[in-house]
């Protein structure tokens, strides 16, 4: 058991760990140790006389602050001496680390464990259609915090990378600049953060950890929904920081009109800056990513297997990730080779019916048809008015993007055309895809509605 004096020490240097980077804090407090504490008094002993006056003059205040935290007292105080060499270090008097030592590095595993996610970078973010804009916001906030979008509201469905570019963010700040203070959390945590801050009565120690930062990365916004106190208490965090110019970034699973209760005031504070989607990505993002993960992972996988799983699952890419993990580890398992059959099986174990079941042409038509308000025999016929070649090649990008139809089979079932006129097409939507958002979206809604009623 810990003495009272360790005990609070302990807590002391948890409330500080939050405002001293990880290390500072090993540097200056690796080797403190406490002595004594008389009501708010702590002393303490560090081993020299730079430590002493570093500590002194940086960090005495937000000591004393933790130490009225912790122990009550108004007036609290802080001593520092510097330890006499003769006396042995720790209670068992053995000379060695004293258990308080151990105590920043299990402070700063348990509080700082690296926050972000080491693969979750920029470099490890692959750039397609429908992230491409989401990507270049979190890259220019990253660059320039506080300055260009500020908040920067991200939201998607899931799976779709926003907490990676959360991360992104935050560790491409650390990196820019030890010294800036980024805190990510998830709405979730926030909230239970602050509901203990209340039981605890301990406002202040919440307020400092939220507002005392340059960049709040906050992840899952919807948790925030229906629960109007906290959303209160969020107005507040958010306002305190962006009247210091202080980046904020918020990632949602919808944008914030649709986060139910949530207060105007708020959406409307989250469209100060810039609110951008993330769709699900393309056939050659889902490839590239995969790809991506093969090559981070250093394994082993033939393209033919990668185009097969990335053309299977489309909407989540935790999902298209960890299908592929799968199918290696059935592979390794059963001592198979990894190639386009075995993955076939294993699918078919995995996925969900719905998720598996083949997308016919004609349903692909059939909902093209009724987007556009044509009839099938224009869609097939030879018509080359951009109100029927649209559509046309539209519905062709879809054969090929949803089905697994070879290109003579779909130039086929649209009138008997030659495959490359479906080259064509489907490069064409694809490059349109890219530039033009309003292309995007009816490809999305309609990949959507199609998907909806296979
Ligand atoms: N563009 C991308 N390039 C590479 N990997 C990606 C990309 N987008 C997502 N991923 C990977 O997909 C997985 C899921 O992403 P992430 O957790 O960021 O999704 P999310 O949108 O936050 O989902 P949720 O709504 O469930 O919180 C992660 O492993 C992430 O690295």
């Amino acid at each position: 058991m810990r003495n009272n004096v360790e005990d609070v020490w302990g807590r002391v240097i948890d409330i500080v760990s939050e405002h001293i980077n990880a290390p500072s804090l090993r540097l200056w407090f690796e080797g403190t140790r406490p002595v004594d504490l008389y009501e708010g008094t702590l002393e303490i002993e560090v081993p020299n006389d730079l430590a002493r006056d570093y500590i002194e003059t940086k960090f005495k205040e937000l000591i004393e602050e933790a130490l009225t935290d912790v122990t009550g007292y108004e007036n609290a105080n802080l001593i520092v001496n510097v330890e006499n060499p003769d006396r042995p270090r720790g209670r068992e008097g053995n000379g060695g680390r004293s258990g308080f030592n151990e105590g920043v590095e299990s402070v700063l595993q348990a509080r700082k464990p690296r926050p972000f996610k080491a693969k979750y970078t920029f470099d490890t973010f692959v750039i397609g259609a429908g992230n491409r804009f989401a990507h270049a916001a979190a890259l220019a906030v990253a660059e320039t915090p506080g300055v260009v979008y500020n908040p920067l509201f991200i939201y998607g469905g899931v799976g779709l990378g926003k907490t990676h570019l959360l991360h992104a963010i935050g560790q491409y700040i650390e990196d820019q600049d030890v010294n800036m203070q980024v805190k990510y959390v998830t709405a979730e945590q926030f909230t239970n953060d602050f509901i203990n801050s209340i039981r605890d009565d301990k406002p202040l120690g919440f307020q400092r950890r939220y507002r005392e930062n340059d960049v709040l990365l906050i992840d899952d916004i919807q948790f925030l929904e229906k629960k109007e106190g906290i959303q209160e208490e969020f107005f507040h965090t958010f306002n305190a920081l962006y009247e210091e110019n202080k980046q904020i970034v918020i990632a949602s699973d919808r944008h914030p009109k649709h986060i139910q209760t949530l207060q105007d005031r708020l959406v409307s504070r989250f469209e100060w800056g810039l609110v951008t989607d993330i769709q699900p990505p393309d056939l050659e993002t889902r490839i590239a990513i995969l790809r991506k993960k093969a090559m981070m992972d250093k394994l082993e996988v033939d393209d033919e297997v990668m185009t097969f799983i990335a053309s299977k699952v489309s909407t989540n890419i935790r999902e298209l990730e960890g299908t592929l993990v799968r199918i290696l580890a059935y592979a390794a398992l059963y001592g198979r080779e990894v190639t386009v059959h075995l993955a076939e099986e294993v699918l078919k174990d995995i996925l969900p019916d719905s998720d598996y079941r083949e997308i016919p042409v004609e349903l692909i038509q059939h909902e093209v048809c009724r987007y556009f308000g044509i009839s099938k025999s224009d869609l097939l016929g030879s018509g080359r008015s951009r109100s029927l070649a649209y559509p046309r090649q539209v519905a062709m990008y879809l054969c090929r993007e949803l089905t697994d139809e070879s290109l003579p089979k779909i130039g086929k079932a649209f009138g008997g055309r030659d495959h490359t006129t479906v080259i064509h097409a489907t490069g064409k939507i694809a490059k349109l895809i890219n530039s033009d958002r309003d292309v995007f979206n009816q490809i999305h809604e309609l990949t959507y509605q199609i998907k909806s009623k296979r």
